[in-house]
């Protein structure tokens, strides 16, 4: 079920939310010469589900890493649920209930799938000193954060897989784990890189589900993704990035037809032959302009 209602006036570029969660002002991010961010003005709704689509190289994946602490801007201020956590430490973000999910990394894939999960429980109340001050409540904690992690791997079906190393996964099977490592932390505000990724078509639905899941839940869900059927079908409002900025924004279908769009995704090749210079941005704005057509057929 689609949310509406999110934005105030009309759809342009940093439109005010009804209720947003994030809030951002004037973020930059340069590396030597390039400015990879130049985000004036940012909110992303609170409940629904945000896809921040653009080109490659549009400084998406910059933006998620300073949104959740994992990078430094240049210059910019943001609330996250109302406070302030510009230059905060990616821990402290986390700890405040904003997640995102990463790729599994080789150090990562020699664990076990159960370790991998009590990894994203930690940081919260399990330091050291907790630990040695109080082993009884702490050992308490650790029963607790197994129990979690066996309920979230059951829900995502890898119960079954919870002794096997995570790098014996499927592109698919490592992708639900990569969100149900994040759930661990119990987050108002989940961001996922790409989460179709290498997933093979039989677990794409499975995938989709636990998204829509997060939503129904009550979760807020803000994703990076280049598969535009994807973005159709569970996206509740897009943001559309190129060379750093926001160009459009809006509801999926509204943004797909506007011509800023079309210009950012083709840039200077718009007049030229598609096939000749397709890139998987360009053949995925044609499969969405293919189901459209489907759509207005049947
Ligand atoms: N650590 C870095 N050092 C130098 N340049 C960087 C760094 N990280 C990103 N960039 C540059 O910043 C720009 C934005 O990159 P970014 O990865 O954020 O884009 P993106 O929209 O996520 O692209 P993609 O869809 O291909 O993942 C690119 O030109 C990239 O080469």
């Amino acid at each position: 079920m689609k949310t509406t209602g999110l934005h105030v006036g009309e759809p342009a570029p940093g439109v005010a939310k009804t209720d947003p969660i994030i809030v951002a002002d004037h973020i930059t991010r340069r590396f030597g010469g390039l400015t990879a961010v130049d985000v004036d003005h940012i909110e992303i709704p609170r409940g629904a589900i945000t896809a921040l689509i653009g080109p490659n190289g549009a400084g998406k994946t910059t933006l998620f890493n300073l949104l959740t602490g994992f990078d430094q801007p240049d210059s910019g201020k943001w609330t996250f649920d109302g406070s302030g956590i510009s230059g905060i430490p990616a821990f402290k973000v986390a700890r405040k209930g904003q997640v995102r999910t990463f790729q599994l990394t080789k150090a990562l894939a020699l664990l076990t799938v159960l370790d991998n999960m009590k990894l994203g429980a930690k940081g919260q109340r399990g330091e050291s000193l907790f630990r040695a001050l109080f082993p009884f409540i702490w050992r308490k904690q650790e029963a607790e954060i197994e129990e979690r992690a066996l309920v979230l791997l059951e829900r995502f079906k890898l119960l079954e897989k919870k002794d096997d190393y995570a790098a014996s996964l499927s592109g698919g099977q490592r992708k639900l784990l990569e969100m149900a490592r994040a759930l661990m932390s119990e987050p108002t505000l989940v961001m996922l890189d790409e989460p179709m990724a290498g997933v093979n078509p039989a677990l794409t639905q499975s995938l989709l589900d636990h998204i829509l899941g997060l939503k129904e839940q009550g979760m807020t869900v803000l994703f990076v993704e280049h598969d535009m059927h994807m973005v159709r079908h569970i996206a509740d409002w897009v943001i559309v990035m190129a060379e750093g900025r926001i160009v459009a924004e809006g509801d999926p279908h509204e943004v797909m037809a506007n011509p800023a769009v079309i210009d950012a995704y083709l840039g200077a090749h718009h007049d030229e032959d598609l096939g000749e210079i397709e890139s998987e941005t360009q053949s995925a704005i044609k499969e969405l302009a293919d189901d459209d057509a489907d759509e207005v057929k049947h």
